[in-house]
C-alpha cells in the first residue's frame, strides 16, 4: 500500500458503504441514483472512505460499479477504498482486475458468506478456515491491499486471525445493534466487543466493526470499544440520507464519531 489513508491508532475513520445505492439504481434501466455520485458527495462531506460489498449475484453493486468507484477515487488520494466480499467466490477475480488497471484498492475485507446469502451474519472461524486463508490472504497483500477478516466479538479467535497473516478484523455488530434497545443485553453485548477488541490489538490487529451501526448505537459503541480504526456504515446510513441528503447525513455520523471522542 503506497499510502494508508486510514492509519491506525487514530480517531475512528467513516467508511460509507453504497450497496444500498446501488440496489436502488438497479431497479430501472436509468442509472440513477447514481453510485458515483453518492460517492463523491459523501466524500465531500467529510467521510474518510467509501465501502462496497459485490456480491457474485450482482443484486446491488455490479462489476462495473467497482471500477467506476476505483477510477473516483484515483482524486481523493486521502480517503480509503474498501471493498468486501468471499475471497473463495468473486472477490479475489474483481481485485486483481482493479490493480492491473492500476486503481486503488486499500483494503480487502473478507466475508465468509455464501452466494445469495441474505446479508453478513457471521465471522471466520479458527482454526477451520486458517489454512484456505493463508494464500489469499497473501495475494491481498501483494496486492497491495490491507486484509480486514469480518469476525465475530471472539477474544480467542483473535490470536488465529492474525497468524493467518490479517491485518485488521472487522467486528461484527449486528448482536450488539440487536440488543440496544434493552439496557442489560447492551451492556453484556458492550463488553464482548470490548474484550474482543482489546484482543485483537493485543494480537497485533487493528480493529474495524461494521453491520447495523447507526445514529443511535455508534457513539456509545466507539465510547466502549476502544481503538476502532474504521466503521463502515451502509443500511441506515442511506436510509438516513433519503430523509436529510448526503451531506447532512455523513455530517450527522461523523459527530456520532467525535461525541465518542470527546
Ligand atoms: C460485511 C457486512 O456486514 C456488510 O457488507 C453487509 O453484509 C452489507 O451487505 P448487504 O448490503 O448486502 O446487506
Ligand atoms: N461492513 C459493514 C458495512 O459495510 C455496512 O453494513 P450495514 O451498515 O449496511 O449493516
Amino acid at each position: 500500500m503506497a499510502s494508508d489513508p486510514v492509519p491506525q491508532g487514530c480517531k475512528t475513520a467513516l467508511s460509507v458503504n453504497l450497496n444500498k445505492v446501488a440496489l436502488v439504481r438497479n431497479t430501472r434501466h436509468l442509472g440513477i441514483p447514481s453510485v458515483t455520485k453518492a460517492a463523491t458527495l459523501c466524500l465531500q462531506a467529510g467521510a474518510r472512505g467509501i465501502t462496497i460489498h459485490p456480491r457474485p449475484d450482482e443484486r446491488h453493486i455490479r462489476r462495473h460499479d467497482v471500477f467506476d468507484l476505483a477510477e473516483l477515487m484515483r482524486d481523493w488520494p486521502d480517503r480509503e477504498f474498501n471493498i468486501e466480499g468471499n475471497p473463495f467466490h468473486n472477490l479475489m477475480d474483481i481485485a486483481r482486475d482493479v490493480r492491473a488497471r492500476g486503481l486503488p484498492l486499500h483494503q480487502l475485507t473478507f466475508v465468509p458468506d455464501s452466494e445469495g446469502q441474505f446479508t453478513s451474519d457471521h465471522g471466520w472461524a479458527f482454526p477451520q478456515d486458517a489454512q484456505r486463508l493463508v494464500p489469499v490472504i497473501a495475494e491481498a497483500k501483494a496486492l497491495g491491499a490491507r486484509v480486514s477478516l469480518f469476525m465475530d466479538p471472539a477474544p480467542e479467535q483473535m490470536i488465529g486471525a492474525h497468524a493467518v497473516g490479517a491485518d485488521r478484523v472487522e467486528l461484527y455488530t449486528e448482536p450488539y445493534a440487536a440488543a440496544w434497545v434493552d439496557p442489560a443485553s447492551r451492556a453484556e453485548q458492550l463488553e464482548r466487543y470490548r474484550r474482543a477488541a482489546l484482543a485483537a490489538q493485543a494480537a497485533g490487529l487493528g480493529v474495524n466493526a461494521g453491520h447495523d451501526l447507526n445514529r443511535d448505537n455508534l457513539t456509545e459503541f466507539l465510547r466502549t470499544v476502544p481503538g476502532v480504526d474504521e466503521v463502515s456504515i451502509g443500511h441506515a446510513l442511506i436510509a438516513d440520507a433519503l430523509e436529510l441528503g448526503y451531506v447532512d447525513t455523513v455530517s450527522a455520523y461523523n459527530r456520532c464519531i467525535d461525541q465518542a471522542f470527546a
